[in-house]
């Protein structure tokens, strides 16, 4: 593919953001046009069968409050046609190896191919073979339902109510952020840990009031060699042995969800025990694989099963749509605009949402460590900025901390805000959600039109010195994500799905492989060289004078 900076559209989009990009106002766009939300927004409806609504859950996508014209939109479209984001998301869905720098294929949307249609990788139907999807979500399925009826006991005959996920990245953002916003489905007398940092404190604070007669653990790891999982599986093997005085049965307290039987079984655990998954699963799209099996224990078989199915839909709308009515496709394409025609540098995702105080955290993951990239399909680096810094609160806390900056701050932060109209907790007769639904609105309102010196001054008693700082410029891009219902396990799901795709079409435009993660390596290499020289004499060879001097201040201090 041919670098997206040189392509026509690129440079027509360019000419654009001279001529209207630049100059439009959007407080006059809704002034001069009635009809400009009907234009701009787009819906999805979610089955009736899955959805937390009986009718079906809507969730319409609100992308009027962005710098865009119809126009603006067309020209965004062609290049995403030139850049050919459709022909590689064909490729994706029918398992080709768009991971081309691991010669793999890219088929996350296989785990949760709801309505089983053959999705193929190298001939091979990767729903029904054997060990396939199919196989592995009905073993999730025995598995969670014997947990969860206390079938499935521990060594002294009790029932598990104590589940333990070590897992990194995405073995466990994902687990973590969709058992936080599933929270309302979860079983009341489960205690969920999740132990991801190897510093001991999260592993300690984990086991410290759990019993190991009724504890289990999953370990999570695609790879079963990431030393953060492996060591805090170590420690939580260790402790289960001495607290059980040796009688602790393995293999009824741990379970394995790795593509990597032999190191799953190096380690201790049973294969028949080990929930697998394959290499064409990326780690941070993996909680519709085993790596959700956490999920499918909280909530129960069946909601994990709309969770799919609610991410499946949103799969098939952003296959079959036209990119102008395609919601993932024109999120990508706004953030390519904001990107690389305004020089933003940042997307800001803020739930109205209390159950989602994780998303971001775990779009931090999709999105930056998709589109971290500078290399483009050729081998050369872009000539453009590509992933935007994702990060995010919920709201309204954030509105509280760092809203200041998104208001009245240098940068341009376009922003996108989450609100589901019902909540699961309409306490005080819902006047809290009726606070957050204002607050969802008046933030988008507020930070599109803005407030002028004449409203300042108009407001009488301000002292003319005090008139600039009370000013808000506006014109600061939102995106109003509107879930019509309340967000249960389809709703999630779909969410989620949303933010996948507009990732892939941000890394389509740019000609970059948003599916390794070469980056993260070099940091671990190094870290095993320096956690050898901790145990040697001295601070260490072949370091710089900061690190060798922090080595060997560190040795001091710590009485290594
Ligand atoms: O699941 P694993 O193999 O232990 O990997 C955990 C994480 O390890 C990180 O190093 C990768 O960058 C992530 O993508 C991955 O999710």
């Amino acid at each position: 593919m041919a670098p997206a900076s040189s392509l026509s559209a690129w440079s027509d989009l360019d000419a654009h953001h001279e001529s209207v990009g630049k100059t439009i106002v959007l407080k006059d766009a809704f002034k001069s046009d009635p009809k400009r939300f009907d234009k701009f927004t787009r819906k999805i409806t979610l089955p009736a069968d899955i959805s937390s609504e009986s009718k079906g859950t809507d969730i319409i996508f609100d992308f009027s409050k962005n710098l865009i014209t119809e126009e603006t939109l067309e020209k965004l479209v062609k290049l995403a046609e030139e850049a050919g984001v459709e022909k590689k998301r064909d490729a994706m869905f029918a398992g080709e190896k768009i991971n081309f720098t691991e010669g793999r294929a890219v088929y996350h949307a296989a785990l949760r191919n709801v309505s089983n249609q053959p999705m193929k990788v190298d001939g091979v139907d990767v729903m029904n073979t054997k060990g396939g999807v199919n196989e592995v979500l009905e073993h999730m399925r025995v598995f969670s339902e014997q947990v969860r009826s206390g079938e499935w006991k521990g060594y002294t005959g009790k029932k598990l109510t104590t589940i333990i996920n070590v897992g990194i990245g995405g073995s466990d953002l994902g687990p973590v952020m969709v058992t936080e916003a599933l929270k309302h489905y979860g079983a009341k007398y489960m205690t969920l840990h999740f132990v991801s940092n190897i510093d001991g404190t999260h592993i300690a604070e984990a086991l410290a009031n759990s019993d190991p007669e009724t504890t289990l653990f999953l370990i999570a790891s695609k790879t079963f060699t990431t030393a953060e999982t492996t060591t805090n599986a170590n420690t939580a093997k260790s402790w289960f042995l001495e607290k059980t005085g040796g009688k602790g049965d393995i293999a009824k307290h741990f379970v394995a969800l790795s593509t990597n039987e032999s190191e799953v079984t190096k380690f201790g655990i049973d294969a028949a025990n080990m929930f697998g998954f394959e290499s064409w699963v990326g780690g941070r799209y993996s909680v519709w694989s085993a790596i959700g099996l956490s999920v499918a224990l909280y909530v129960g078989f069946d909601n994990f099963h709309k969770f799919l199915a609610g991410a499946h839909a949103m799969d098939q709308h952003f296959q079959k749509a036209p990119l102008k009515e395609n919601i993932p496709a024109i999120g990508g394409l706004l953030s390519v605009w904001y990107s690389n025609f305004y020089g933003a540098q940042t997307h800001l995702v803020a739930p109205f949402d209390q159950y989602l105080h994780r998303f971001p955290a775990y779009l931090q993951q999709l999105s930056m460590e998709s589109n971290g990239k500078t290399i483009t399909s050729d081998g050369s680096p872009a000539k453009y900025t590509t992933g935007p810094i994702l990060f995010g609160e919920p709201c309204t806390n954030a509105q509280h901390s760092f809203f200041q900056l998104v208001h009245q701050g240098t940068k341009l932060i376009p922003s996108d805000f989450i609100l589901a109209a019902k909540s699961h907790n309409p306490v005080s007769d819902n006047l809290h959600q009726k606070m957050l639904a204002s607050n969802y609105l008046a933030q988008a309102e507020a930070l599109m039109v803005g407030k002028t010196a004449e409203e300042v001054r108009a407001e009488g008693n301000v002292p003319e010195e005090l008139v600039p700082h009370k000013v808000f410029m506006g014109n600061r891009p939102t995106t109003s994500i509107l879930v019509g219902g309340a967000i249960g396990p389809a709703e999630l799901g779909a969410l989620i799905v949303y933010y996948e795709h507009l990732t892939f079409t941000e890394g389509a435009v740019w000609d970059i492989n948003s599916f390794d993660q070469w980056g993260v390596e070099l940091g671990k290499v190094l870290a095993k060289k320096i956690l050898k020289e901790i145990d040697e004499e001295g601070a260490g060879s072949g370091h710089d004078s900061s690190t060798g001097g922090l080595l060997g201040a560190f040795k001091a201090y710590g009485g290594f």
